[in-house]
């Protein structure tokens, strides 16, 4: 028997016929449990707040199940209220409180109504697992709850004087706090993050706190998380385009305290050298806080400073290396620093700013000493860093380029494609890589630009081209024009375009989807892609939903920056057993709002797909490993059975 080692390996762990049994039973019983649900998010941009928001409603799941459990005896003000509970449970009490404190009978019906949705949402779990999941202060008795059934005579009084007990020894807010942790984390068993944690928003080390606690999560990469990543590890194009952005949206503070990156160095620099910046261009988009002049003045010179010094390294690294093919973003050497123009395609276009006291137009690329040694310590504060090490090496370990899941492909931005729906090939050391490959190719660069950081290879300069390089699947355009969007003036928004890469028509059409899907080893009929990175503008009427259904773009743009663009604040895709659903979400106004709110989020929801036998784990990748072992399993008895393996008993 050609497997007969491996069921030799097998039965060190199941030496007898007894514990084969139990587990065989145990696997078969497991697999027809129902799939639990999956959450997609992607695009969070630092919003820390509404992300926090999504998670903790799991976008709808959580007041779908008190409107089932509770169809006719709550009213919906009541529903509303027990929502906000779950949401926010500290917060919540601490009001009851200030208005007047909470009578006993309160936390009873709480804790009752609360008992029952933990029930519901922890019945497609296996004991064991809920188990695990349970606080350990109060394991037991939370576990005692959650086995009494409803309306069962024989447990009524069993059951109130476990309530009646919590309340007199003190313990009730406790428990409710538990309970709400509880019917967070079972009401969404996996969470897909489909890219883009960093930038623009206020918090992104707030997000990535939550996402380091959670459960059960993946990543797929985004341009924006790839930039956080190289930066962490040195790349010095990469740290400038950070701060930069950071500046560009004023948000120093996450830096400064959440990561502790010291901005002294280029303060003092920027202030020294950039008395005069064109502030139109260059103030701060103040998206969330007041700040007060000096605090923007200074702040538009240092994002002055980081922008040209980032335009500087980004010349350098196009020079040094051609086969990025990126010529055309050299611009410094375009100016004619005595008339303030740029020639572009023999064309003169005026500068917004001709203020370059650092440049020798002469050798334009060249940092100055001063801006050597500003990087020089930049770069050292975001290496020598604890708080970001441990945050890039979670996205490291649990990210990837792509991922498929349950028979869908995610991922962030594109596939690289021609005009006339042909993969897009890209050449490297006389190797060409398209489709699956190409993407495969990306992440091998990004795993080893992290395992070696200091190579002479220079991995990292991999992660600077999928920030923005025109084959890159996480940003998927054919160039990034922020330069020019600085310098040149509105009226020329030609010169702004972006042009996307001719994946995002194709998509449209359904056999370009299912040829992906293939591509992948999915199969096209009943897989999806998923994609976050554009935002959809439901208001001119986009739809996220592609390719007949093979394909949802879930970037509705929960980034605060792009609510105008867009005209919502954001998709979330959940996938149970019986249903994948797209939900669109309001704009989240902050937690107060959330909190005060006397009737439900007003969101609307598409059901992309219901399934007619709802699914179960044996439908899922994880059923059909779980399907696997029981196959050797069985083989293990077998041989138990005819004596071609002996059967082992302690003692
Ligand atoms: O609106 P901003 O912050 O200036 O950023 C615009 C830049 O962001 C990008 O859209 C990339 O960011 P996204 O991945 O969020 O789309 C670039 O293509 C563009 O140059
Ligand atoms: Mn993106």
């Amino acid at each position: 028997m050609k497997d007969l080692k491996y069921l030799q390996l097998l039965a060190d762990q199941f030496p007898n016929i007894p514990a084969v049994s139990t587990e065989i039973i145990n696997l078969k019983a497991i697999l027809n449990l129902p799939k639990s649900t999956e959450h997609f998010l992607t695009d969070l941009h630092g919003e820390a707040e509404a992300f926090k928001y999504m998670l903790k409603t799991a976008s709808g799941v959580i007041e779908y199940k008190i409107d089932q459990i509770f169809s006719d005896s709550l009213t919906d003000t009541e529903k509303r209220e027990l929502a906000t509970l779950i949401f926010y449970p500290k917060s919540k009490m601490k009001e009851l409180h200030a208005r007047g404190g909470i009578p006993p009978e309160w936390y009873k019906e709480a804790l009752d109504y609360m008992v029952r949705i933990s029930q519901e949402v922890s019945s497609i779990y296996t004991r064991s697992k809920v188990r695990k999941a349970l606080p350990e202060e109060f394991a037991y008795i939370i576990e005692e709850l959650l086995h009494i059934k409803k309306g069962d005579p024989n447990k009524k009084d069993y059951k109130d004087q476990i309530l009646t007990t919590i309340i007199e020894i003190d313990q009730a807010e406790n428990f409710i706090i538990s309970l709400s942790e509880l019917i967070q984390s079972f009401a969404v068993d996996k969470l897909h993050i489909i890219g883009d944690i960093f930038d623009r928003g206020p918090a992104p080390d707030v997000i990535m706190n939550v996402l380091k606690n959670h459960h059960n999560v993946d990543i797929q990469w985004g341009n924006h998380d790839i930039l956080w990543m190289g930066a962490a590890l040195g790349q010095k194009s990469l740290i400038a385009t950070a701060l930069r952005i950071a500046l560009r949206y004023g948000n120093l503070e996450f830096l400064e305290e959440g990561y502790g990156i010291n901005m002294r160095p280029l303060a003092r620099f920027a202030m020294s050298n950039y008395q005069k910046v064109n502030s139109e261009i260059f103030k701060p988009k103040l998206i969330e806080r007041e700040l007060d002049q000096d605090e923007i003045n200074i702040m538009t010179q240092m994002h002055k400073a980081i922008a040209v010094i980032q335009f500087k390294l980004e010349g350098q690294l196009i020079k040094k290396r051609p086969e990025f093919k990126m010529n055309e973003a050299l611009y410094l050497e375009k100016i004619d620093y005595q008339k303030g123009i740029i020639v572009l395609n023999g064309k003169e276009y005026k500068l917004t700013d001709s203020d370059f006291p650092t440049i020798d137009p002469q050798d334009p690329y060249r940092l100055s000493s001063w801006e050597e040694e500003v990087i020089e310590q930049l770069r050292y504060s975001f290496r020598n860093n604890d708080r970001l090490k441990a945050d890039i090496r979670f996205l490291f370990n649990n990210g990837n380029m792509y991922r498929k899941y349950n028979g869908n492909l995610l991922f962030h931005g594109c596939l690289p494609m021609n005009e006339e729906g042909s993969f897009s090939a890209i050449e490297v050391e006389g190797k060409k890589y398209s489709g699956k490959n190409l993407m495969d190719f990306f992440d091998d660069v990004i795993r080893r630009s992290y395992s070696n950081p200091d190579s002479n290879h220079n991995f990292k300069d991999w992660l600077w081209y999928l920030w923005r390089g025109e084959l890159s699947p996480l940003f998927g355009k054919e160039k990034m024009t922020t330069f020019l969007r600085y310098f040149t003036e509105e009226d020329k928004s030609e010169l702004y375009l972006e042009k996307k890469n001719p994946y995002y028509q194709a998509r449209e059409k359904e056999y370009i989807c299912k040829k992906i899907l293939a591509e992948f080893g999915l199969n096209p009929e009943t897989g999806h892609i998923i994609n976050g990175h554009t935002p959809v503008a439901e208001k001119k009427g986009e739809s996220p939903i592609k390719g007949n259904g093979r394909l949802l773009v879930i970037d509705g743009g929960i980034s605060a920056a792009y609510h105008e663009k867009t005209g919502i604040a954001g998709y979330t895709l959940t996938y149970s057993n019986t249903k994948m659903r797209l939900i669109s979400h309001e704009p989240f106004i902050s937690k107060k709002n959330a909190l005060h709110k006397d009737s439900r989020d007003t969101i609307s929801a598409t059901d992309v797909l219901r399934f007619e036998k709802p699914q179960k784990i044996a439908d899922t990748d994880i059923g059909k490993k779980l399907g696997e072992d029981v196959k050797y399993l069985m083989q293990l008895l077998t041989a138990y059975q005819d004596g071609i393996i002996k059967e082992k008993y302690p003692g």
